[in-house]
């Protein structure tokens, strides 16, 4: 996944708008202005995103072009297969460095600095070792942007790079949260986003002065940044345009040139990783796709608009990850603060439900130890469109925050010696002392009792009658129709899946709420 952080400066209106890298060599498509629906990708014309690609290295069935999403990657050719390589850059062409060189394995990253050391010349020592030692992977990154920033001015140097730098967004384009002004933050209105634009450019300006700053920073001999803009702009880059990829356990963050120029979408068209022979990374097809499309991948499946905003400094219309709160008494209020209080903690009639109990509810089956499940098989295939829905609702669901069973009956001794008493199984599995897996990381839920076992069972058969009696597939024809309930460590949602018929929805679903009829609560 992309590099879950921040992104942009301006307001609003113009998360979406794309970034002016270079007067001429990108210009937006007129219709953005003035509609958001879908247009025909206007391909750039010129080559200086030819020249990247060759000057990277890469390999590439796609151009540059402007579409609803801004500046991103077109399909220039009708593929026919998933995993094929769309964009294949060698791994000597991008920035990697290890998240966590100091507490695991750096095989990778060690090998990639000695091979970018190859291509670029060497890099100073004491820049060197900052990229191997253990401040986080975002300063580390930064100050690395910055050096090639600084080598890539001198005429003749860095080729690649020089392209490179040329076509990313300057310090006037960029839309992360960290480049707003407080005034401008404040225009958001939504508490939980101006708090956290003063946090990040808070941060930011300290990690100027800490690291980058040429006369006070720890890498001061190195004359990285001579402005606090300029070090905001390299921090901002990084945050929005990394990618993080597990190799062999080896966490890794990585700064590829051409292949960042890839916009996400929730119903993503490819995806992105190292290539098996861990020499090249790439972006690849995850179903046929046709010349002209847009290539899209998940910068993370599971994030409402303001994490969106949040860390890449746009919103997705119509963001299927967005929750309705509903209270008691049907009111429902905003949307997608992840700030927003609520006022529903103390009557909360939803149950407390294990991460995997609630896999189940949604009827998801697999190995559910390895975090290897799949969407219940169903009879007969759902159309394209129903199966977008029905993805949606599950990755919305299953981005929540996972509720603790009560904490007194949960102890791991207590837990293993229910194991067998269980029966083993999903339940057996929850005993055992691997963590249950859940999207959103570690859940917090500790394993269940024997003595658990049942409330568990009938908390999911409650969870899902409360989902169909609260929300209504019809109401609002709006496939995203998701509810979260959310108190505290609390939360846990709700799905409709209108559209898809009854035996393909929800187990257990009721024959009341089969029908279409369920009303969200008044
Ligand atoms: C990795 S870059 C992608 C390429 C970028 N569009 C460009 O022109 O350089 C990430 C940035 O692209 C923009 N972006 C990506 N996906 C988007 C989307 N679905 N809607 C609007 N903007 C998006 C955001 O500004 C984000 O910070």
């Amino acid at each position: 996944m992309l590099k879950q952080r921040f992104a942009c400066r301006g307001r609003p209106s113009q998360q979406t708008r794309p970034f002016l890298p270079n007067a001429g060599a990108f210009a937006p498509h007129p219709s953005r202005a003035a509609s958001q629906t879908l247009a025909e990708p206007v391909l750039h014309s010129g080559d200086v995103y030819e020249q990247l690609a060759h000057a990277a290295g890469a390999t590439v069935a796609t151009a540059v072009g402007t579409t609803q999403l801004g500046r991103g990657l077109i399909v220039s050719r009708d593929i026919d297969s998933s995993r094929q390589p769309l964009v294949s850059v060698p791994v000597q062409n991008a920035l990697v460095i290890a998240d966590d060189p100091v507490g695991s394995i750096s095989i990778y990253s060690d090998r990639a600095h000695r091979r970018w050391q190859e291509v670029n010349g060497e890099l100073p020592q004491l820049l060197l070792e900052f990229l191997q030692g253990d401040a986080r992977w975002d300063i580390r990154m930064a100050a690395w942007l910055l050096y090639v920033k600084q080598m890539a001015a001198q005429p003749g140097s860095l080729p690649l790079w020089q392209a490179y730098l040329g076509l990313l967004p300057q310090e006037q384009d960029m839309c992360c949260l960290l480049n707003y002004s407080r005034a401008e933050a404040a225009e958001l209105q939504l508490p939980g986003l101006v708090a956290e634009a003063a946090v990040q450019a808070d941060w930011a300006a300290y990690l100027h002065g800490k690291y980058l700053h040429y006369k006070s920073g720890s890498l001061a001999p190195l004359r990285l940044s001579g402005s606090l803009a300029e070090s905001l702009w390299a921090i901002s880059m990084v945050r929005s345009r990394t990618f993080s990829e597990d190799m062999a356990g080896e966490c890794l963050t990585l700064m590829v040139p051409y292949a960042d120029l890839a916009n996400h979408s929730f119903d993503n068209n490819s995806t992105f990783c190292m290539a098996r022979d861990a020499k090249s990374f790439q972006l690849q097809s995850l179903r046929p796709l046709a010349a002209g499309e847009e290539l899209t991948i998940s910068y993370g499946a599971t994030k409402p608009n303001a994490e969106c905003l949040r860390d890449y400094g746009f919103v997705v219309p119509g963001n299927p990850c967005d929750r309705v709160h509903f209270t008691r008494s049907g009111e429902a209020s905003s949307s997608s603060s992840s700030s927003s209080s609520s006022t529903i903690d103390e009557e909360d009639p939803l149950p407390r439900l294990n991460p995997v109990s609630l896999l189940l509810a949604l009827s998801f089956t697999g190995d559910l130890s390895d975090g290897d499940i799949q969407p219940q098989q169903h009879a007969s295939p759902l159309t394209a469109e129903q199966q977008l829905r029905l993805a949606r609702r599950r990755s919305a669901l299953l981005s929540m925050p996972i509720a603790s069973p009560p904490a007194a009956a949960s102890g791991r001794n207590s837990s293993s010696s229910s194991s067998s008493s269980s029966g083993g199984g999903l339940f057996g599995w929850m005993d055992a002392a691997t963590q249950p897996w859940t999207p959103t990381g570690r859940p917090d839920a500790e394993p269940l009792s024997a003595k658990q076992v049942p409330q568990e069972r009938a908390a999911v058969q409650q969870l899902q009658q409360l989902l169909l009696q609260q929300l209504s597939p019809r109401s609002n024809g709006c496939d995203e129709q998701t509810a979260v309930h959310q108190g505290g460590s609390r939360c846990t949602a709700g799905c409709a899946l209108d559209g898809i018929p009854e035996q393909q929805g929800l187990e257990g679903r009721s024959s009341d709420a089969a029908d279409g009829s369920g009303a969200p609560a008044q």
